[in-house]
């Protein structure tokens, strides 16, 4: 049997960082996805009792795990597939001994956060197999990318082990959708991959990469935003590589060290999060409406850009996204964990198309790279052969 699973990347529109701290934010689905196929080998295939494989596509890297060293190191293997018990910190050491050996390219460490979420959610769940992943987002680059592979994983897996099933088509021949008790299922095991490769995750990215559309998140509660009008981003992705473990980190350092002002920090945020997904619901028919919706977007875009500079997440090259858009009077903010990665673009629907290409063509002049996006769409789906 082979199972497909893909789940979207996400953009961040208010809220990132303060989302961790209790605040609420806005995020949407967007149409780059990870995909994860699983398919299961019978023991004795390798000639043993089996093995776990991780075959990642687009890196060209492929890794491969005895199902006796597995047990070894971690117990038995699968048959944990009902609701997750969290990664211990001696699973954690466990899985870190399961990475020695292998050939992990120093260019490419970062990777060791992904195959330990991978060991995690593989060894838990189900027994041997390969699973081959393959990706539309830049990764480490704000737009979620470890949240869909998260989600993208503990799809196929739960998919594969038979404890969730399929509840009817997407309007789309080859992809079906979940039922909302299985997204939750899936939603739970993909935020235990989330908190071994981001530290302290808010539960916001795998939340919409799981449940699609536009939400509103605060606490872990989700409430779905109906966006009436089409809301259009340029992304313009720096290049610059970060990571969000690290930046999470390093926010929290600065909230313990001035607990006060980033309290008043939060706060903000909070406030620009909610003013932000009312503005969004608004429903607007003619051009006045229109214009008037996106120049509160606009304006609660760059207040919250604001803040996050506070928080101390903006980069100079974020900067110069920022310096270069202004030119056309068109207005961005990070998007994601920040320090590098993703930038956001507001574009008013009355732009015309002529200023987009400029600005496009002198963003790509420094060496960034933009693309379009459509926003608020699906959340994960299967596809079983
Ligand atoms: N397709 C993939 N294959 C393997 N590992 C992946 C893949 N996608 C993400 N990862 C893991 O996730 C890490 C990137 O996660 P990180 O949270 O730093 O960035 P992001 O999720 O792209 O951005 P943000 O969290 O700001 O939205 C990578 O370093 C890697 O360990
Ligand atoms: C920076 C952050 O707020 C969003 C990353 O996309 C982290 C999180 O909420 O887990
Ligand atoms: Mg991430």
């Amino acid at each position: 049997m082979e199972v497909r699973a893909r789940a979207p990347g996400k953009i961040i529109l208010a809220g990132e960082h303060a989302v961790v701290h209790g605040s609420a934010a806005v995020a949407a689905a967007i149409d780059l996805y990870t995909t994860s196929s699983l398919r299961l080998l019978p023991a004795g295939e390798d000639g043993g009792a089996g093995a776990v494989e991780l075959d990642l596509r687009d890196s060209g890297l492929t890794f491969s795990w005895p199902c006796s060293r597995v047990r070894a190191a971690l117990g038995e293997v699968g048959g944990k597939a009902g609701a997750p018990t969290p990664c211990s910190p001696d699973e954690l050491a466990a899985v870190a001994k399961l990475l020695e050996g292998q050939e992990i390219p120093e260019a490419k460490i970062w990777l060791s956060a992904g195959l330990s979420a991978f060991l995690f959610l593989y060894t838990s769940i189900l027994g041997p197999g390969k699973a081959v992943v393959t990706s539309d987002l830049p990764i480490g680059a704000g737009l979620g990318s470890s949240a869909a592979f998260c989600v993208s994983m503990s799809g196929a897996l739960l998919t594969a082990a038979g404890a969730v099933g399929v509840a009817g088509g997407s309007g789309d021949e080859e992809w079906e959708l979940f039922g909302k008790d299985d997204l939750e299922l899936v939603n739970q095991w993909a935020f235990q991959g989330e908190k071994i490769i981001h530290g302290k995750p808010s539960g916001i990215d795998n939340s919409v990469s799981t449940f699609g559309s536009m939400i509103k998140f605060k606490k872990g509660e989700l409430t779905n935003l109906k966006s009436r009008n089409p809301v259009k981003m340029l992304i313009t992705d720096t290049r610059v590589g970060r990571n969000t473990k690290a930046l999470l980190a390093g926010v929290s350092e600065r909230a313990s060290r001035h607990p006060d002002a980033m309290a008043s920090v939060f706060n903000a945020v909070n406030s620009i999060s909610e003013e932000l997904s009312s503005v969004v619901e608004l429903a607007a028919e003619d051009e006045i409406a229109i214009t008037t919706r996106e120049d509160k977007l606009a304006e609660l875009m760059e207040m919250n850009q604001g803040l996050l500079q506070c928080m101390g997440v903006s980069h100079s090259s974020i900067e110069t996204v920022l310096r270069t858009t202004l030119k056309y009077s068109l207005v961005s903010k990070l998007t994601g964990a920040g320090g590098g990665g993703c930038v956001l673009t507001l574009t008013p629907t009355l732009s015309a198309h002529t200023v987009l290409e400029k600005v496009a063509t002198e963003l790509e002049s420094h060496g960034f790279r933009c693309f379009k996006v459509e926003v608020g769409g699906r959340g994960l789906q299967v596809c079983r052969a």
